[in-house]
């Protein structure tokens, strides 16, 4: 079968051909975050505010992959999440983002059935597991928190002068499968909110191929500002077959017997 992706042919409603657990998973991301009625999410007083340690990056690739614009620091990073309803301590392996091609849509959470115009995913995995030692392992492991990603909804604002690095590299990624060595350093750091206390948080999985069912899903109340011009520039990144990525995000997933917990009232 041709590669996953996003179009008609190898889009969402045919990833089950080759990954079964597309529709057969209970516990598959992304899912539409209710916030009141029978199903919605329940505050948790519980909940700690998430703590990350992300010293500026100093060596990465960001890359096209023909699903998404990802960067990827190289393996020595330190970077390290904690806190929130996470016991371990987890390591930071790379971060992407799915968008839309008009404002109305490209987030893959939901809120109440909005969606915003894209979504930043911070994405770790547990670097204290005596089952595994690495990224790939962990994503193999059957482990429920093998991984924990951090969601962050964009919304259409003010430009994001901390983004600002990441979006104007994209028109040099603008061919799928093309990198670029990052150059200098990116504070990943600046560009999320100062407290990272109001979010959502779920047992999921990955929401592209191969969906596997290891994910604390972490995704945060308040949004983040880019401008128009920076989400146009995602819209002009190549899928491999002639045309911009328009919509790489996958529709909601049924909640099954999971419930979701709120850091706040
Ligand atoms: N959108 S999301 O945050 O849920 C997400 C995060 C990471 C990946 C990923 O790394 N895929 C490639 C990949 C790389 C290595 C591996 F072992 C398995 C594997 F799926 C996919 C989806």
């Amino acid at each position: 079968m041709a590669p996953w992706g996003y179009s008609k042919e190898n889009g969402p409603a045919t990833w089950h051909k080759d990954c079964p657990i597309a529709n057969t998973g209970v516990r598959q991301s992304p899912i539409d975050l209710i916030t009141t009625g029978q199903t919605c999410a329940k505050y948790d007083s519980n909940l700690k505010p998430v703590i990350v340690s992300y010293p500026a990056f100093s060596e990465a690739t960001f890359l096209n992959n023909g699903h998404s614009v990802q960067f990827q620091p190289s393996a020595g990073n330190l970077s390290e999440l904690s806190g929130g309803p996470l016991t371990k301590k987890y390591k930071f392996e790379q971060f992407h983002f799915h968008w839309g091609n008009n404002d109305s849509e490209g987030s893959e959470h939901r809120v109440n059935g909005k969606m915003y115009p894209a979504e930043l995913h911070l994405v770790h995995w547990n670097s204290e597991s005596p089952n595994f030692s690495s990224f790939q392992e962990a994503v193999g492991s059957n482990d429920p928190h093998a991984l924990c990603v951090l969601g962050f909804f964009l919304k259409v604002g003010a430009e994001n002068a901390s983004l600002k690095p990441i979006t104007d590299l994209l028109s040099k990624v603008k061919n799928a499968g093309s990198s670029v060595s990052f150059p200098g350093k990116f504070d990943l750091k600046a560009v999320l909110p100062e407290t990272l206390t109001d979010y959502y948080t779920y047992d999921g999985s990955l929401t592209t191929p191969p969906l596997a069912e290891c994910v604390k899903w972490i995704v945060f109340k308040e949004p983040i500002e880019v401008s128009t011009a920076q989400m146009e520039a995602f819209r002009a990144v190549d899928d491999g077959h002639g045309k911009p990525i328009t919509g790489n995000y996958r529709p909601p997933c049924p909640l099954h017997t999971r419930t979701v917990a709120a850091s706040f009232k």
